[in-house]
């Protein structure tokens, strides 16, 4: 493990040439832990997405999970998916210019309204009390993967071999600040910040929960990071869903 100038101090970094995940590599060694770690790997044989979905992961691609032991409850480490897209959105903001960049709730980032970047949180509990946090960050340095998943936000990539433990030492960087804000301000400035940069704010959208279909205007996302939408049958308040434009 080198770390090298510009790592944020009290971070550990790990990188794998291959793992199945990092996720799943973060999770195994949770318990191990002292510090807020970063483990990346240059290739995933198996790397997962949200809603049990696949992810493409090859070499050149950017793969990497942050595990640490958050205090609070789980509702609000899971507050961390926005900081993670901020720091994604500031990292890719040093490689391509910003107006190309958006953020898509929960916690994707697109390019050119392709999805270029993908979040998946993991964590376990014991009661209220959180034991780990896994953030997975998934992002499309130098491929566009194949086989398009979701038809409305087609993969795309960067374009540009960008060096991704460079590319980690930067994002660390930024989420270290974005640690920082909450530590100090609590969440309202970081959703803030994310909703400056949210795709279709102001505009009707749908939202496709597990059991529902909500279309309505997207009015904001709330302290709790849930998503609000103005419907003809009032507000409606949204845990979890996959977003349609
Ligand atoms: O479906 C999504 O949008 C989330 C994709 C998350 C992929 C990343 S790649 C690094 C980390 N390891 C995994 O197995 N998944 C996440």
């Amino acid at each position: 493990m080198s770390i090298e100038a510009g790592w944020p101090q009290a971070y550990g970094r790990i990188v794998r040439d291959s793992v199945e995940s990092t996720n799943a590599e973060a999770i195994r060694l949770a318990p191990t832990l002292t510090q807020p770690t970063w483990i990346l790997s240059h290739h995933q044989t198996a790397a997962r997405g949200r809603s049990g979905r696949e992810w493409a992961s090859p070499k050149g691609n950017f793969a990497a999970t942050l595990v640490m032991k958050p205090t609070g409850t789980a509702g609000w480490a899971s507050l961390r998916s926005f900081m993670a897209a901020n720091a994604v959105f500031e990292t890719l903001a040093l490689h391509v210019r910003r107006s190309r960049l958006s953020l898509k709730w929960p916690n994707d980032v697109l390019l050119d309204n392709g999805k270029v970047a993908g979040i998946l949180l993991e964590s376990a509990s014991l009661g209220d009390r959180i034991e780990w946090l896994a953030i997975g960050i998934g992002v499309n340095l130098s491929h566009t993967p194949g086989g398009v998943r979701d038809a409305a936000f087609p993969p795309v990539a960067v374009g540009e071999a960008i060096d991704v433990e460079t590319f980690l030492t930067e994002l660390a960087g930024f989420y270290a600040t974005e640690e920082a804000i909450l530590t100090e301000f609590g969440f309202t400035p970081i959703r803030e910040k994310w909703l400056r940069h949210a795709a279709r704010l102001g505009e009707v959208i749908t939202a496709r929960t597990q059991t529902d279909e909500i279309t309505g205007r997207f009015e904001t996302v709330n302290e709790a990071g849930h998503l609000v939408l103005s419907t003809p049958h009032g507000e409606r308040r949204i845990a979890a869903a996959d977003v349609y434009f």
